[in-house]
Protein backbone atom coordinates (compact mmCIF):
# COMPACT_ATOMS: atom_id res chain seq x y z
CA UNK A 1 0.00 0.00 0.00
CA UNK A 2 1.14 3.44 -1.04
CA UNK A 3 0.82 6.20 1.23
CA UNK A 4 1.18 9.98 -0.21
CA UNK A 5 0.67 13.35 1.19
CA UNK A 6 -0.27 16.56 0.24
CA UNK A 7 -1.59 19.91 1.69
CA UNK A 8 -5.23 19.54 0.17
CA UNK A 9 -7.24 16.54 -1.20
CA UNK A 10 -9.91 17.00 -3.67
CA UNK A 11 -12.57 13.78 -4.06
CA UNK A 12 -14.17 14.20 -7.67
CA UNK A 13 -12.33 15.91 -10.64
CA UNK A 14 -15.49 17.44 -11.73
CA UNK A 15 -15.87 21.66 -12.96
CA UNK A 16 -15.83 22.23 -9.06
CA UNK A 17 -13.16 20.15 -7.95
CA UNK A 18 -10.90 20.82 -10.89
CA UNK A 19 -10.98 24.45 -9.62
CA UNK A 20 -10.45 24.35 -6.45
CA UNK A 21 -7.38 22.07 -6.52
CA UNK A 22 -6.15 24.28 -9.39
CA UNK A 23 -6.69 27.57 -6.58
CA UNK A 24 -4.74 25.80 -4.08
CA UNK A 25 -2.04 25.42 -6.35
CA UNK A 26 -2.09 28.93 -7.26
CA UNK A 27 -1.87 29.93 -3.38
CA UNK A 28 1.88 27.86 -3.04
CA UNK A 29 -0.21 24.95 -1.43
CA UNK A 30 -0.23 21.22 -3.09
CA UNK A 31 -2.92 19.21 -3.59
CA UNK A 32 -3.99 15.74 -5.55
CA UNK A 33 -7.41 14.80 -7.04
CA UNK A 34 -9.00 11.78 -7.18
CA UNK A 35 -11.67 10.79 -9.90
CA UNK A 36 -13.16 7.39 -10.44
CA UNK A 37 -14.58 8.38 -13.74
CA UNK A 38 -13.44 11.52 -16.42
CA UNK A 39 -12.03 14.25 -15.78
CA UNK A 40 -14.02 17.21 -16.05
CA UNK A 41 -17.38 15.72 -14.97
CA UNK A 42 -20.61 15.41 -15.53
CA UNK A 43 -20.75 19.51 -17.13
CA UNK A 44 -18.31 18.38 -19.53
CA UNK A 45 -19.90 15.08 -20.63
CA UNK A 46 -23.14 14.52 -19.73
CA UNK A 47 -24.79 18.08 -18.86
CA UNK A 48 -23.58 21.49 -19.67
CA UNK A 49 -21.85 21.10 -22.72
CA UNK A 50 -22.98 18.06 -24.73
CA UNK A 51 -26.63 19.41 -23.86
CA UNK A 52 -26.15 23.00 -25.00
CA UNK A 53 -24.73 21.37 -28.76
CA UNK A 54 -28.14 19.56 -29.00
CA UNK A 55 -29.93 22.84 -28.45
CA UNK A 56 -27.78 25.07 -30.38
CA UNK A 57 -28.57 23.81 -34.29
CA UNK A 58 -32.43 24.00 -33.73
CA UNK A 59 -31.74 27.34 -32.03
CA UNK A 60 -29.67 28.50 -34.98
CA UNK A 61 -32.19 27.23 -37.49
CA UNK A 62 -35.45 28.72 -36.13
CA UNK A 63 -33.48 32.09 -35.71
CA UNK A 64 -32.68 31.92 -39.30
CA UNK A 65 -36.35 31.24 -40.25
CA UNK A 66 -37.00 34.51 -38.72
CA UNK A 67 -35.45 37.00 -40.34
CA UNK A 68 -37.00 37.76 -44.02
CA UNK A 69 -34.05 37.22 -46.19
CA UNK A 70 -31.96 34.75 -44.38
CA UNK A 71 -35.51 32.90 -44.50
CA UNK A 72 -35.39 32.05 -47.93
CA UNK A 73 -32.05 30.62 -47.84
CA UNK A 74 -32.88 28.29 -45.55
CA UNK A 75 -34.15 25.29 -47.56
CA UNK A 76 -34.31 22.14 -45.65
CA UNK A 77 -34.87 20.77 -41.70
CA UNK A 78 -31.97 19.87 -39.22
CA UNK A 79 -29.41 17.64 -40.07
CA UNK A 80 -30.03 15.30 -36.89
CA UNK A 81 -26.68 13.22 -37.70
CA UNK A 82 -24.75 16.53 -38.34
CA UNK A 83 -25.97 17.67 -34.43
CA UNK A 84 -25.32 14.40 -32.77
CA UNK A 85 -21.60 14.79 -34.40
CA UNK A 86 -21.44 18.10 -32.93
CA UNK A 87 -22.35 16.97 -29.56
CA UNK A 88 -20.04 14.15 -29.81
CA UNK A 89 -17.40 17.06 -30.39
CA UNK A 90 -18.23 18.72 -27.42
CA UNK A 91 -18.53 15.96 -25.17
CA UNK A 92 -14.69 15.42 -26.09
CA UNK A 93 -16.10 11.71 -27.58
CA UNK A 94 -16.37 10.93 -23.95
CA UNK A 95 -12.57 11.22 -23.53
CA UNK A 96 -10.49 13.35 -20.34
CA UNK A 97 -7.48 13.12 -22.15
CA UNK A 98 -7.51 17.10 -22.43
CA UNK A 99 -8.72 17.74 -19.02
CA UNK A 100 -6.57 15.31 -17.72
CA UNK A 101 -3.68 16.97 -19.46
CA UNK A 102 -4.71 20.15 -18.28
CA UNK A 103 -4.31 18.63 -14.22
CA UNK A 104 -1.15 17.85 -15.26
CA UNK A 105 -0.01 21.83 -16.85
CA UNK A 106 -1.18 23.10 -13.67
CA UNK A 107 0.61 20.87 -11.46
CA UNK A 108 -1.95 18.86 -9.78
CA UNK A 109 -1.33 14.91 -9.43
CA UNK A 110 -4.31 12.68 -10.49
CA UNK A 111 -5.31 9.97 -8.95
CA UNK A 112 -7.69 7.44 -10.75
CA UNK A 113 -10.00 5.55 -8.56
CA UNK A 114 -12.96 5.58 -5.68
CA UNK A 115 -12.33 7.79 -3.10
CA UNK A 116 -13.28 7.43 0.64
CA UNK A 117 -12.53 9.10 3.42
CA UNK A 118 -10.84 6.91 5.50
CA UNK A 119 -10.39 8.56 8.88
CA UNK A 120 -9.64 12.44 9.98
CA UNK A 121 -7.47 13.88 6.65
CA UNK A 122 -7.06 10.95 5.21
CA UNK A 123 -8.19 9.46 1.76
CA UNK A 124 -8.55 6.00 0.89
CA UNK A 125 -8.28 5.75 -3.36
CA UNK A 126 -9.73 1.84 -4.58
CA UNK A 127 -7.81 1.76 -8.42
CA UNK A 128 -9.98 -0.46 -10.91
CA UNK A 129 -7.64 -3.03 -10.56
CA UNK A 130 -9.19 -3.05 -6.60
CA UNK A 131 -5.25 -1.60 -5.64
CA UNK A 132 -5.75 1.00 -2.56
CA UNK A 133 -3.36 4.10 -2.15
CA UNK A 134 -3.67 6.29 0.71
CA UNK A 135 -3.54 10.00 0.67
CA UNK A 136 -2.87 12.03 3.70
CA UNK A 137 -3.98 16.12 3.95
CA UNK A 138 -1.92 18.08 5.88
CA UNK A 139 -4.74 20.87 5.57
CA UNK A 140 -8.05 20.05 4.06
CA UNK A 141 -10.25 17.61 2.16
CA UNK A 142 -12.75 18.78 -0.51
CA UNK A 143 -15.56 16.69 -1.13
CA UNK A 144 -16.37 17.81 -4.77
CA UNK A 145 -18.30 14.29 -5.74
CA UNK A 146 -21.15 16.25 -7.65
CA UNK A 147 -24.41 14.93 -7.83
CA UNK A 148 -26.35 11.97 -10.01
CA UNK A 149 -30.13 11.82 -11.29
CA UNK A 150 -32.54 11.34 -9.03
CA UNK A 151 -34.87 8.06 -9.91
CA UNK A 152 -37.83 8.10 -8.09
CA UNK A 153 -39.90 4.64 -6.67
CA UNK A 154 -42.82 4.34 -9.08
CA UNK A 155 -44.10 1.32 -9.99
CA UNK A 156 -41.98 -0.57 -12.24
CA UNK A 157 -39.97 2.27 -13.35
CA UNK A 158 -36.14 0.98 -12.54
CA UNK A 159 -37.12 -1.81 -14.65
CA UNK A 160 -38.75 -0.22 -17.67
CA UNK A 161 -34.96 1.05 -17.85
CA UNK A 162 -35.67 4.76 -17.89
CA UNK A 163 -33.07 7.07 -19.43
CA UNK A 164 -32.10 9.62 -17.16
CA UNK A 165 -29.97 12.53 -18.55
CA UNK A 166 -26.54 10.53 -19.01
CA UNK A 167 -28.52 8.24 -21.12
CA UNK A 168 -30.61 10.72 -23.19
CA UNK A 169 -27.84 13.85 -23.58
CA UNK A 170 -25.61 10.82 -25.01
CA UNK A 171 -28.31 9.45 -27.20
CA UNK A 172 -26.97 7.55 -30.23
CA UNK A 173 -30.17 7.79 -31.82
CA UNK A 174 -33.59 9.80 -31.74
CA UNK A 175 -36.42 7.86 -30.63
CA UNK A 176 -39.91 8.42 -32.28
CA UNK A 177 -41.62 9.06 -28.91
CA UNK A 178 -39.96 10.68 -25.74
CA UNK A 179 -41.94 10.66 -22.68
CA UNK A 180 -40.27 13.18 -19.87
CA UNK A 181 -41.32 13.03 -16.01
CA UNK A 182 -40.47 16.28 -14.73
CA UNK A 183 -41.29 20.24 -15.81
CA UNK A 184 -37.88 21.25 -14.67
CA UNK A 185 -34.80 22.52 -16.64
CA UNK A 186 -33.57 19.13 -17.60
CA UNK A 187 -36.84 18.47 -18.86
CA UNK A 188 -38.04 21.86 -20.60
CA UNK A 189 -34.02 22.25 -22.45
CA UNK A 190 -34.80 18.14 -23.53
CA UNK A 191 -38.18 18.68 -24.52
CA UNK A 192 -37.22 21.54 -26.59
CA UNK A 193 -34.43 19.13 -28.42
CA UNK A 194 -35.66 16.58 -29.02
CA UNK A 195 -38.77 17.78 -30.56
CA UNK A 196 -36.08 19.83 -32.84
CA UNK A 197 -34.59 16.25 -33.22
CA UNK A 198 -38.10 14.81 -34.86
CA UNK A 199 -38.92 13.28 -31.42
CA UNK A 200 -42.99 13.44 -31.06
CA UNK A 201 -42.50 14.58 -27.24
CA UNK A 202 -44.63 14.92 -23.95
CA UNK A 203 -43.89 15.66 -20.78
CA UNK A 204 -45.53 15.03 -17.12
CA UNK A 205 -44.95 17.96 -15.62
CA UNK A 206 -46.49 17.45 -12.20
CA UNK A 207 -45.59 20.72 -10.80
CA UNK A 208 -45.59 22.70 -13.98
CA UNK A 209 -43.26 23.68 -16.37
CA UNK A 210 -40.14 25.37 -14.56
CA UNK A 211 -42.60 26.18 -12.26
CA UNK A 212 -40.49 28.01 -9.53
CA UNK A 213 -39.66 30.72 -12.04
CA UNK A 214 -41.68 33.95 -12.47
CA UNK A 215 -45.20 32.59 -13.92
CA UNK A 216 -44.96 33.95 -17.04
CA UNK A 217 -41.81 31.85 -17.62
CA UNK A 218 -43.77 28.63 -17.40
CA UNK A 219 -46.62 30.33 -19.61
CA UNK A 220 -44.39 30.79 -22.72
CA UNK A 221 -42.23 27.81 -22.31
CA UNK A 222 -45.55 25.32 -22.43
CA UNK A 223 -47.19 27.57 -25.24
CA UNK A 224 -43.97 27.33 -27.26
CA UNK A 225 -43.35 23.61 -26.36
CA UNK A 226 -47.17 23.19 -27.31
CA UNK A 227 -47.04 25.30 -30.84
CA UNK A 228 -44.33 22.37 -31.80
CA UNK A 229 -46.47 19.67 -31.26
CA UNK A 230 -44.99 18.80 -27.61
CA UNK A 231 -47.84 17.26 -25.27
CA UNK A 232 -47.27 19.41 -22.51
CA UNK A 233 -49.49 17.36 -19.39
CA UNK A 234 -49.26 19.50 -16.29
CA UNK A 235 -51.05 18.63 -12.88
CA UNK A 236 -50.28 14.88 -14.35
CA UNK A 237 -48.41 12.40 -12.42
CA UNK A 238 -46.90 8.38 -13.36
CA UNK A 239 -48.36 5.91 -11.52
CA UNK A 240 -46.32 2.89 -12.83
CA UNK A 241 -44.31 1.93 -15.54
CA UNK A 242 -43.98 -1.09 -17.90
CA UNK A 243 -41.67 -1.55 -20.82
CA UNK A 244 -43.02 -4.31 -23.46
CA UNK A 245 -41.34 -6.77 -25.09
CA UNK A 246 -41.45 -5.04 -28.55
CA UNK A 247 -39.54 -1.93 -26.33
CA UNK A 248 -42.05 0.53 -26.01
CA UNK A 249 -42.95 2.23 -22.41
CA UNK A 250 -46.27 2.68 -21.09
CA UNK A 251 -46.30 5.00 -18.58
CA UNK A 252 -49.81 4.45 -16.06
CA UNK A 253 -51.18 7.78 -14.89
CA UNK A 254 -52.39 8.13 -11.42
CA UNK A 255 -55.74 9.11 -13.39
CA UNK A 256 -55.45 5.55 -14.76
CA UNK A 257 -55.00 7.57 -17.77
CA UNK A 258 -51.77 5.44 -20.64
CA UNK A 259 -48.91 7.12 -22.65
CA UNK A 260 -46.88 5.41 -24.89
CA UNK A 261 -43.26 6.11 -25.79
CA UNK A 262 -40.16 4.40 -27.38
CA UNK A 263 -37.94 6.02 -24.44
CA UNK A 264 -38.93 7.65 -21.06
CA UNK A 265 -36.61 10.57 -19.53
CA UNK A 266 -36.82 11.24 -15.82
CA UNK A 267 -35.93 14.11 -14.92
CA UNK A 268 -36.93 15.32 -11.13
CA UNK A 269 -34.21 16.43 -9.65
CA UNK A 270 -30.88 15.29 -8.10
CA UNK A 271 -29.26 13.30 -5.70
CA UNK A 272 -25.51 13.62 -3.59
CA UNK A 273 -22.77 11.63 -4.65
CA UNK A 274 -22.19 10.78 -1.40
CA UNK A 275 -23.12 7.03 -0.67
CA UNK A 276 -19.73 5.71 -0.42
CA UNK A 277 -17.42 8.26 0.22
CA UNK A 278 -17.14 7.26 4.13
CA UNK A 279 -18.98 9.75 5.62
CA UNK A 280 -19.86 7.44 8.35
CA UNK A 281 -16.32 7.68 9.72
CA UNK A 282 -16.77 11.07 10.37
CA UNK A 283 -20.54 11.00 11.72
CA UNK A 284 -21.99 11.82 9.23
CA UNK A 285 -24.99 10.23 7.33
CA UNK A 286 -23.71 8.48 3.51
CA UNK A 287 -25.90 9.63 0.63
CA UNK A 288 -26.92 12.69 2.11
CA UNK A 289 -26.63 16.23 0.98
CA UNK A 290 -23.82 18.16 2.77
CA UNK A 291 -24.17 21.29 4.89
CA UNK A 292 -21.79 23.51 4.50
CA UNK A 293 -20.94 27.06 6.55
CA UNK A 294 -20.17 30.52 4.54
CA UNK A 295 -16.23 29.05 3.77
CA UNK A 296 -18.02 25.33 2.54
CA UNK A 297 -16.74 23.85 5.83
CA UNK A 298 -18.78 20.60 6.31
CA UNK A 299 -20.86 20.80 9.78
CA UNK A 300 -22.73 18.54 11.69
CA UNK A 301 -25.20 19.17 14.45
CA UNK A 302 -25.73 22.41 15.57
CA UNK A 303 -23.34 23.64 12.27
CA UNK A 304 -20.82 23.12 14.07
CA UNK A 305 -17.76 22.13 11.75
CA UNK A 306 -16.29 18.47 11.06
CA UNK A 307 -13.22 17.64 13.58
CA UNK A 308 -11.02 20.43 13.48
CA UNK A 309 -12.54 22.40 10.25
CA UNK A 310 -10.27 19.88 7.74
CA UNK A 311 -13.23 18.50 5.95
CA UNK A 312 -14.84 21.12 3.00
CA UNK A 313 -17.77 20.88 0.31
CA UNK A 314 -18.30 22.52 -2.74
CA UNK A 315 -20.72 22.10 -5.93
CA UNK A 316 -23.61 20.18 -6.22
CA UNK A 317 -22.68 17.98 -3.54
CA UNK A 318 -23.50 21.14 -0.98
CA UNK A 319 -27.10 21.79 -2.39
CA UNK A 320 -26.48 25.04 -2.17
CA UNK A 321 -26.90 25.90 -6.55
CA UNK A 322 -26.50 23.05 -8.87
CA UNK A 323 -25.04 25.18 -11.61
CA UNK A 324 -21.48 24.98 -13.23
CA UNK A 325 -20.86 28.40 -12.90
CA UNK A 326 -22.04 28.56 -9.11
CA UNK A 327 -19.98 25.63 -8.19
CA UNK A 328 -16.70 27.14 -9.58
CA UNK A 329 -17.37 30.56 -7.95
CA UNK A 330 -17.25 28.53 -4.70
CA UNK A 331 -14.49 26.39 -6.23
CA UNK A 332 -12.72 29.67 -5.85
CA UNK A 333 -14.08 30.72 -2.32
CA UNK A 334 -12.78 27.41 -0.94
CA UNK A 335 -9.26 27.11 -2.62
CA UNK A 336 -8.41 30.45 -1.22
CA UNK A 337 -10.05 30.26 2.42
CA UNK A 338 -7.85 26.91 2.29
CA UNK A 339 -4.80 28.76 1.31
CA UNK A 340 -5.36 31.56 3.84
CA UNK A 341 -5.88 29.39 6.72
CA UNK A 342 -2.93 27.10 6.36
CA UNK A 343 -0.64 30.27 6.13
CA UNK A 344 -2.27 31.50 8.95
CA UNK A 345 -3.99 34.86 7.16
CA UNK A 346 -7.00 36.55 8.28
CA UNK A 347 -10.25 34.48 7.01
CA UNK A 348 -12.22 36.85 4.88
CA UNK A 349 -15.92 35.43 5.24
CA UNK A 350 -18.39 38.41 5.73
CA UNK A 351 -21.49 39.14 3.16
CA UNK A 352 -19.24 39.70 -0.43
CA UNK A 353 -16.14 38.65 1.67
CA UNK A 354 -13.46 36.90 -0.58
CA UNK A 355 -13.62 33.27 1.30
CA UNK A 356 -17.61 33.39 1.39
CA UNK A 357 -19.87 32.47 -1.45
CA UNK A 358 -22.83 35.32 -0.98
CA UNK A 359 -24.08 34.90 -4.43
CA UNK A 360 -25.51 31.80 -3.73
CA UNK A 361 -27.62 33.51 -1.65
CA UNK A 362 -29.28 36.24 -3.69
CA UNK A 363 -27.42 36.60 -6.84
CA UNK A 364 -27.48 33.31 -9.15
CA UNK A 365 -28.13 33.29 -12.48
CA UNK A 366 -28.96 30.66 -14.55
CA UNK A 367 -30.24 30.16 -18.33
CA UNK A 368 -32.55 28.14 -19.34
CA UNK A 369 -31.86 26.98 -23.31
CA UNK A 370 -35.22 26.74 -24.31
CA UNK A 371 -37.35 28.65 -26.69
CA UNK A 372 -38.07 31.16 -25.78
CA UNK A 373 -34.55 31.27 -23.68
CA UNK A 374 -35.09 32.06 -20.31
CA UNK A 375 -32.46 33.74 -18.21
CA UNK A 376 -32.79 34.79 -14.85
CA UNK A 377 -30.66 36.39 -11.76
CA UNK A 378 -31.90 36.94 -8.30
CA UNK A 379 -35.24 36.44 -6.44
CA UNK A 380 -38.61 35.71 -8.36
CA UNK A 381 -40.81 38.34 -7.11
CA UNK A 382 -42.83 35.61 -4.95
CA UNK A 383 -38.98 34.53 -3.06
CA UNK A 384 -38.17 38.66 -2.40
CA UNK A 385 -42.02 38.59 -0.62
CA UNK A 386 -41.18 34.99 0.70
CA UNK A 387 -38.18 36.90 2.10
CA UNK A 388 -40.09 39.92 3.41
CA UNK A 389 -39.03 42.42 1.21
CA UNK A 390 -41.36 45.43 0.28
CA UNK A 391 -41.05 44.85 -3.79
CA UNK A 392 -42.56 46.40 -6.65
CA UNK A 393 -42.35 44.23 -10.13
CA UNK A 394 -42.08 45.57 -13.29
CA UNK A 395 -42.73 44.34 -16.57
CA UNK A 396 -41.44 45.12 -19.93
CA UNK A 397 -42.59 43.73 -23.34
CA UNK A 398 -39.18 43.07 -24.74
CA UNK A 399 -41.19 43.05 -28.31
CA UNK A 400 -41.76 46.86 -27.81
CA UNK A 401 -37.68 47.54 -28.06
CA UNK A 402 -36.32 48.64 -31.86
CA UNK A 403 -33.59 45.93 -31.28
CA UNK A 404 -35.66 43.09 -31.14
CA UNK A 405 -38.01 44.12 -34.42
CA UNK A 406 -34.83 44.48 -35.89
CA UNK A 407 -33.20 40.93 -34.35
CA UNK A 408 -36.66 38.66 -35.86
CA UNK A 409 -39.58 39.14 -37.42
CA UNK A 410 -42.51 37.94 -35.05
CA UNK A 411 -40.05 38.69 -32.07
CA UNK A 412 -41.91 37.26 -28.54
CA UNK A 413 -40.18 38.59 -25.50
CA UNK A 414 -40.70 39.43 -22.11
CA UNK A 415 -38.67 40.74 -19.09
CA UNK A 416 -39.52 41.56 -15.35
CA UNK A 417 -37.20 43.54 -12.77
CA UNK A 418 -37.94 42.51 -8.98
CA UNK A 419 -37.33 46.82 -6.82
CA UNK A 420 -36.15 46.07 -3.43
CA UNK A 421 -38.38 49.71 -2.30
CA UNK A 422 -36.50 50.45 0.70
CA UNK A 423 -32.99 50.39 -0.83
CA UNK A 424 -34.41 51.12 -4.11
CA UNK A 425 -32.08 48.42 -5.89
CA UNK A 426 -32.89 45.23 -8.17
CA UNK A 427 -32.85 42.09 -6.27
CA UNK A 428 -34.42 40.12 -9.48
CA UNK A 429 -34.53 39.82 -13.04
CA UNK A 430 -35.83 37.52 -15.39
CA UNK A 431 -35.64 37.72 -19.59
CA UNK A 432 -37.95 35.08 -21.46
CA UNK A 433 -37.32 35.82 -25.61
CA UNK A 434 -34.75 34.32 -28.56
CA UNK A 435 -31.08 35.17 -27.45
CA UNK A 436 -31.53 36.73 -24.00
CA UNK A 437 -28.78 34.78 -22.51
CA UNK A 438 -25.85 37.00 -23.07
CA UNK A 439 -28.51 39.92 -21.86
CA UNK A 440 -28.18 38.12 -18.63
CA UNK A 441 -24.76 39.44 -17.04
CA UNK A 442 -25.82 43.22 -17.07
CA UNK A 443 -28.72 42.40 -14.50
CA UNK A 444 -26.26 40.29 -12.51
CA UNK A 445 -23.52 42.74 -12.12
CA UNK A 446 -27.14 45.43 -10.74
CA UNK A 447 -28.21 42.85 -8.67
CA UNK A 448 -24.42 42.06 -7.05
CA UNK A 449 -23.83 45.64 -7.43
CA UNK A 450 -26.51 46.87 -5.85
CA UNK A 451 -26.48 49.95 -8.14
CA UNK A 452 -29.59 52.18 -7.46
CA UNK A 453 -31.85 52.66 -9.98
CA UNK A 454 -31.12 56.60 -9.46
CA UNK A 455 -27.48 55.78 -10.96
CA UNK A 456 -28.64 53.06 -13.33
CA UNK A 457 -29.84 55.91 -15.24
CA UNK A 458 -26.44 56.75 -16.50
CA UNK A 459 -26.21 53.32 -17.82
CA UNK A 460 -27.53 54.22 -21.39
CA UNK A 461 -28.26 51.04 -23.66
CA UNK A 462 -26.84 51.29 -26.62
CA UNK A 463 -29.88 51.98 -30.00
CA UNK A 464 -31.11 50.00 -31.43
CA UNK A 465 -30.47 46.73 -28.57
CA UNK A 466 -32.94 44.68 -27.17
CA UNK A 467 -31.04 45.68 -23.80
CA UNK A 468 -32.85 49.10 -24.58
CA UNK A 469 -35.34 47.01 -22.12
CA UNK A 470 -33.18 48.74 -19.46
CA UNK A 471 -34.48 52.05 -20.29
CA UNK A 472 -37.98 51.28 -20.42
CA UNK A 473 -37.95 49.27 -17.72
CA UNK A 474 -36.25 52.35 -15.56
CA UNK A 475 -38.73 55.06 -17.25
CA UNK A 476 -41.82 51.94 -16.45
CA UNK A 477 -40.73 52.61 -12.99
CA UNK A 478 -40.42 56.13 -12.92
CA UNK A 479 -37.12 58.84 -12.23
C1 LIG B 1 -28.61 17.60 -18.18
C2 LIG B 1 -27.94 18.67 -17.38
C3 LIG B 1 -27.63 19.88 -17.97
C4 LIG B 1 -27.01 20.87 -17.23
N1 LIG B 1 -26.75 22.07 -17.83
C5 LIG B 1 -26.14 23.04 -17.12
C6 LIG B 1 -25.85 24.29 -17.72
O1 LIG B 1 -26.16 24.54 -18.90
N2 LIG B 1 -25.22 25.24 -16.99
C7 LIG B 1 -24.88 25.01 -15.68
O2 LIG B 1 -24.31 25.89 -15.05
N3 LIG B 1 -25.15 23.83 -15.07
C8 LIG B 1 -25.77 22.85 -15.77
N4 LIG B 1 -26.02 21.65 -15.17
C9 LIG B 1 -25.55 21.43 -13.79
C10 LIG B 1 -24.05 21.05 -13.78
O3 LIG B 1 -23.83 19.94 -14.60
C11 LIG B 1 -23.60 20.76 -12.35
O4 LIG B 1 -23.98 21.83 -11.50
C12 LIG B 1 -22.08 20.59 -12.30
O5 LIG B 1 -21.66 19.52 -13.12
C13 LIG B 1 -21.64 20.35 -10.86
O6 LIG B 1 -20.24 20.22 -10.82
P1 LIG B 1 -19.54 19.38 -9.66
O7 LIG B 1 -18.09 19.45 -9.95
O8 LIG B 1 -20.07 19.79 -8.36
O9 LIG B 1 -20.07 17.88 -9.88
P2 LIG B 1 -19.93 16.88 -11.10
O10 LIG B 1 -19.86 17.56 -12.40
O11 LIG B 1 -21.01 15.87 -10.88
O12 LIG B 1 -18.51 16.19 -10.87
C14 LIG B 1 -18.26 15.36 -9.78
C15 LIG B 1 -17.13 14.42 -10.14
O13 LIG B 1 -16.81 13.65 -8.99
C16 LIG B 1 -16.58 12.31 -9.39
N5 LIG B 1 -16.81 11.46 -8.23
C17 LIG B 1 -17.98 11.26 -7.56
N6 LIG B 1 -17.77 10.46 -6.51
C18 LIG B 1 -16.47 10.15 -6.51
C19 LIG B 1 -15.65 9.36 -5.66
N7 LIG B 1 -16.14 8.75 -4.58
N8 LIG B 1 -14.34 9.24 -5.95
C20 LIG B 1 -13.81 9.86 -7.05
N9 LIG B 1 -14.54 10.62 -7.87
C21 LIG B 1 -15.85 10.77 -7.59
C22 LIG B 1 -17.56 12.09 -10.52
O14 LIG B 1 -17.17 11.01 -11.34
C23 LIG B 1 -17.50 13.43 -11.23
O15 LIG B 1 -16.50 13.43 -12.22
C24 LIG B 1 -26.67 20.64 -15.86
C25 LIG B 1 -26.98 19.42 -15.27
C26 LIG B 1 -27.61 18.44 -16.01
C27 LIG B 1 -27.93 17.13 -15.35
N1 LIG C 1 -29.40 25.41 -18.24
C1 LIG C 1 -29.14 25.09 -16.99
O1 LIG C 1 -28.69 25.90 -16.20
C2 LIG C 1 -29.41 23.70 -16.52
C3 LIG C 1 -29.86 22.74 -17.40
C4 LIG C 1 -30.16 21.47 -16.92
C5 LIG C 1 -29.97 21.19 -15.57
N2 LIG C 1 -29.52 22.13 -14.75
C6 LIG C 1 -29.37 21.84 -13.31
O2 LIG C 1 -29.56 20.47 -13.08
C7 LIG C 1 -30.38 20.29 -11.95
C8 LIG C 1 -31.31 19.14 -12.18
O3 LIG C 1 -32.32 19.46 -13.15
P1 LIG C 1 -33.74 18.76 -13.09
O4 LIG C 1 -34.55 19.29 -14.20
O5 LIG C 1 -33.56 17.29 -12.94
O6 LIG C 1 -34.31 19.24 -11.69
P2 LIG C 1 -35.23 20.50 -11.32
O7 LIG C 1 -35.15 20.59 -9.86
O8 LIG C 1 -34.94 21.66 -12.18
O9 LIG C 1 -36.70 20.04 -11.74
C9 LIG C 1 -37.28 18.89 -11.22
C10 LIG C 1 -38.74 18.88 -11.65
O10 LIG C 1 -39.31 17.61 -11.33
C11 LIG C 1 -40.54 17.79 -10.67
N3 LIG C 1 -40.69 16.64 -9.79
C12 LIG C 1 -40.03 16.41 -8.63
N4 LIG C 1 -40.39 15.21 -8.13
C13 LIG C 1 -41.27 14.67 -9.01
C14 LIG C 1 -41.97 13.44 -9.06
N5 LIG C 1 -41.84 12.52 -8.12
N6 LIG C 1 -42.79 13.24 -10.12
C15 LIG C 1 -42.93 14.15 -11.09
N7 LIG C 1 -42.27 15.33 -11.10
C16 LIG C 1 -41.46 15.58 -10.07
C17 LIG C 1 -40.40 19.14 -9.97
O11 LIG C 1 -41.64 19.73 -9.79
C18 LIG C 1 -39.57 19.93 -10.96
O12 LIG C 1 -40.37 20.54 -11.94
C19 LIG C 1 -31.12 21.60 -11.73
O13 LIG C 1 -31.08 21.91 -10.37
C20 LIG C 1 -30.42 22.60 -12.56
O14 LIG C 1 -29.80 23.57 -11.76
C21 LIG C 1 -29.25 23.39 -15.19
Amino acid sequence: MDTTTYDVVVIGAGPVGENVADRVVQGGLSAAIVERELVGGECSYWACMPTKALLRSGAALRAAREVPGAREAVTGDLDVAAVLRRRDSFASHWQDDGQASWLEQVGVPLYRGHGRIGSARVVEVTGADGATTTLTARHAVVVATGSAALVPDIDGLRAAAPWTSRETVAASEVPGRLAIIGGGVVASEMATAFTDLGSSVTVLARDGVLHLAEPFVGERVTESLREKGVSVRVGTEAGSVKRAHDGTVAITLTTGEQVEADELLVAIGRTPNTQDIGLGTVGLTPGAWLAVDDTMRVVGEGGVPIGDGWLYAAGDVNRRVLLTHQGKYQARAVGDVIVARAKGEAVDDGRWGRHAATADERAVPQVVFTDPEIASVGLTSAAAEAAGLRIRVVDYDLAATAGSALHAEGYRGHARMVVDEDRTVIVGFTLAGPDVADMLHAATIAVVGEVPLDRLWHAVPAFPTVSEVWLRLLETYGR
